[in-house]
């Protein structure tokens, strides 16, 4: 932290959306980031080399679940654990993996086949979510389908993301910290601090450490997920905690 305060203009700041930015709510469409958060990332923005958000959803749903987020200056969205990249306006991706739509045609038999008629099935576009967070039995369902859905992934080449009461099918080849490491290298950043929330966040801590930076880990804790906390520099009280550290560093930048 010490770096990134006396050096802001070699920061980058990556942060997580869902659990993060936007607290975890039971329907994944419902969600909105929190009211403050695109204010203070525009206020951090003015001082750091770079913010960007390094997310699970599609870019394109991170910005209309957080319109606001498309006026933070200089803002990056890096969507589908870095698959995707909206900046500017525009988004840039490669085509859409065909194993996706084939492990989905398959799924609602599969689902049938193991009784589980309670879970959301979440279409990405470049991957697919299966939520158990309305389940009758969110753990217990989310462990019976841990197996069935690797077999299916790996069918249709495709690899399990295992997050907060969901198992995403999506392509292999790209996850938080791959994409983290390559934004380090392309801003040139002196420092780095990120911050998450949920499993699919460990590769980016991995990429803090990695980086050889000076370098700041932060969890937006939770009951949910004990991993995270135990590996983070910094937990705060989830969202609300995180848009407090946030704001409290974007003031510290403006003292004398
Ligand atoms: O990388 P993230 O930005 O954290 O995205 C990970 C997944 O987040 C979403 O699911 C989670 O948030 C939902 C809304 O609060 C919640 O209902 C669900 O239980 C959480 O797992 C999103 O729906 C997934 O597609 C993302 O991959």
């Amino acid at each position: 932290m010490e770096a990134i305060l006396k050096d802001p203009a070699g920061a980058v700041i990556g942060l997580d959306f869902d659990g993060t930015l936007s607290p975890i709510v039971p329907d994944p469409a419902t969600a909105v980031i929190h009211p403050k958060a695109p204010a203070v990332l525009a206020d951090l923005g003015a001082h750091v080399r770079a913010v960007a958000i390094v997310t699970g959803r599609p870019a394109a749903t991170a910005l209309e679940l957080g319109p606001a987020l498309a006026d933070v200056p200089g803002l990056v969205v890096l969507g589908h654990y870095g698959f995707e990249r909206w900046e500017g306006g525009r988004i840039s991706a490669p085509p859409p993996p065909p194993g996706v739509p084939r492990a989905e045609a398959e799924l609602p038999l599969l689902l049938e086949s193991l009784g589980l008629r309670d879970v959301a099935v979440e279409d990405k576009g470049r991957a697919v979510a299966v939520h158990t967070r309305r389940s009758a039995d969110p753990e217990g369902t989310f462990a019976a389908l841990r197996e069935p859905l690797a077999k299916l992934a790996e069918k249709h080449g495709l690899v399990v993301e295992p997050g907060r009461m969901v198992l995403e099918l999506r392509p292999p080849g790209m996850d938080k910290g791959h994409a983290l490491s390559l934004f380090l290298a392309e801003r040139t950043a002196r420092s780095v601090m990120f911050v998450g929330d949920d499993l699919g966040d460990l590769a980016a801590f991995e990429a803090v450490r990695a980086s050889g930076l000076p370098g700041v880990t932060v969890c937006s804790g939770s009951s949910e997920v004990t991993a995270l906390a135990e590996r983070a520099d910094i937990v705060v009280d989830g969202p609300e905690g995180v848009v407090a550290l946030l704001s409290e560093l974007a003031t510290a930048f403006t003292r004398p």
